[in-house]
């Protein structure tokens, strides 16, 4: 997600002071979890072996949803450190629904999509744009096998309104010095999200692509109502679990 993006790993390289290093982002192009487990061979390949003092990260959205993915990812060093961007659940699963309208246009409508039976009010759990949300379910398959210590949530509405604080805990939990600040960011009126004042190995500004923060279509009051409900009792869970309130009642 967005937070990699934000995070320019050249310029921890080019702090000499920094004791450690984030060498690449090794973005893979891996879609599944066993894709980068089960093969020695397509593990080195997508995954080069990181030098003493180097950082390597890799980022694939659906790991957090996965039921596999934290054994797997354990059994491969149980020291790993993780990162999950959360949002409130309905406004990422309309973002979901967008982000998929965007590419067929002629799915069904998020109102029908989102319940069993419309008449009850039965929502469509299995609906993997309302399934991903329930946070505190999938957080609990990974607690099995990693202590919240080794988790990090980071909130994504303050990753907008203060994309420095936010990414300021990330470092903190990298172990890394605070070099990404507040003087890094502009906030771009037309694009509407802030953006770095400068892109990596440039000095010109760069926002995040059109992909991100595109305009989510109106979706029935009533309807968003009802996923509320549905996920406060989740959100609760979630926070206690957490130990952050990340305010999706409001
Ligand atoms: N700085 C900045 N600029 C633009 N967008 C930002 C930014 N920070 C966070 N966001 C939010 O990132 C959302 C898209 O991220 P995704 O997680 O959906 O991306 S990914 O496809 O899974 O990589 C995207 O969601 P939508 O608004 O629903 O498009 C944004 O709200």
């Amino acid at each position: 997600m967005a937070v990699f993006m934000l995070l320019p790993h050249t310029t921890y390289l080019s702090d000499p002071e920094n004791p450690l290093r984030v060498p690449s982002l090794r973005h893979t192009t891996a879609t599944t979890v066993g894709e980068l487990v089960d093969t020695e061979r397509t593990l080195e390949e997508l995954m080069p072996k990181t030098l003493e003092g180097q950082i390597t990260m890799e980022k694939t959205p659906s790991y957090f949803v996965t039921r596999e993915a934290p054994a797997r990812i354990s059994a491969m060093s149980r020291d790993t450190k993780l990162i999950v961007v959360v949002r409130d659940p309905v406004t990422r699963a309309i973002s979901d629904y967008t982000q998929t309208l965007s590419k067929k246009p002629d799915i069904p409508s998020f109102e029908s999509l989102t319940f069993k039976n419309r008449t009850t009010g039965l929502i469509d759990t299995s609906w993997s744009a309302i399934q991903i949300g329930i946070y505190a379910k999938h957080l609990d398959n990974w607690l099995h096998y990693f202590p919240m210590e080794q988790i990090l949530f980071v909130s994504g509405e303050r990753l907008i309104s203060d994309p420095a604080g936010e990414l300021g805990r990330v470092q903190d939990f990298l172990g890394l010095k605070r070099i990404i600040t507040d003087k890094h960011f502009y906030f771009n009126q037309t694009k509407g999200f802030p953006c770095l004042k400068k892109a990596e190995g440039s000095s010109k500004p760069h926002c995040l692509g059109k992909t991100k923060g595109r305009t989510h279509p109106n979706i029935d009051p009533e309807v968003v109502q009802r996923l509320r409900d549905f996920y406060r009792p989740f959100n609760m869970k979630f926070y206690q679990m957490t130990g952050r309130f990340f305010g999706w009642e409001d």
